[in-house]
């Protein structure tokens, strides 16, 4: 058994996820990632935001919450659950996240990645750091007023369960209360790139395009 701190780590999937545990005895590709988080209240444009810059630069998108959404729409045994959550605008337990997270890295064959709504709190922070041990190049911020986000939520019009205004009020709250300290977190590691995401898609992405073309 090796107790090492520097021992290559072994992250054992469930079979539910589809990796067998043995896949991960090597160090694989994407635990030496260039990884990129975006954090922002919902709605701020992290999803529009990321789409743009796979279209710049060779990044690959992987959004938390697309990645449990299709985690329901699987079947999975967890399905219930996080549809469950999602609905209440709560944060899923970081082990499913994560293992969603490292799954969809691994399955990638890329080595870039610029992950949007991760880590939402403390606890998805420090599991994807235990697992991954992975640390981000930077973390972008994408800061909005919140009636912008609750207007901008309200028109998105992608038939999501969470966009209603009884689910969205729940999901400030818990960007407040959980998020912003991992806002605040990155920010004293001197790793945060804050953004005014209240500009138009277009200007802001001017501002992001800017720091992936000088710190990657
Ligand atoms: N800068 C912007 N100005 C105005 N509207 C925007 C801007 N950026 C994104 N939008 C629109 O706002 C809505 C929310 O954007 P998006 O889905 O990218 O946000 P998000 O941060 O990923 O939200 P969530 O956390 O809920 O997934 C979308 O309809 C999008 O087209
Ligand atoms: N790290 C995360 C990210 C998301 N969730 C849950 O999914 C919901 C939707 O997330 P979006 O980023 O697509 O807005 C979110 O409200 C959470 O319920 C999570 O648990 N953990
Ligand atoms: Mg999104």
């Amino acid at each position: 058994m090796e107790t090492s701190v520097d021992a290559p780590i072994k992250v054992s999937f469930s079979p539910v996820y589809g990796i067998p545990p043995d896949k991960h005895e090597e160090s694989p590709r994407w635990k030496k990632s260039t990884i990129v988080f975006v954090l922002g209240g919902p709605g701020s444009g992290k999803g529009t935001q990321c789409a743009n810059v796979v279209q710049h630069f060779s990044y690959t998108h992987l959004s938390a919450g697309d990645l449990l959404r299709a985690e329901i729409r699987s079947g999975s045994e967890f399905g219930a659950m996080i549809q469950g959550m999602i609905a209440e605008g709560r944060i899923v337990p970081s082990e499913i996240t994560v293992k969603l997270l490292c799954k969809a890295m691994e399955e990638s064959g890329n080595d870039r990645f610029i992950i949007d709504g991760f880590p939402r709190n403390e606890e998805n922070r420090i599991v994807f750091e235990n697992v991954a041990k992975i640390e981000p190049a930077f973390v972008l911020f994408f800061d909005c007023p919140e009636e912008e986000l609750e207007k901008r939520i309200m028109n998105r019009n992608q038939g999501r369960e969470d966009d209603n205004l009884e689910t969205i009020k729940k999901r400030f709250k818990v960007f407040v209360e959980s998020t912003l300290p991992i806002v605040s977190y990155y920010e004293s590691k001197g790793k945060l790139r804050k953004i005014n995401a209240a500009k138009p898609s277009e200007e802001v992405f001017e501002e992001v395009k800017y720091l992936f073309a000088s710190e990657t």
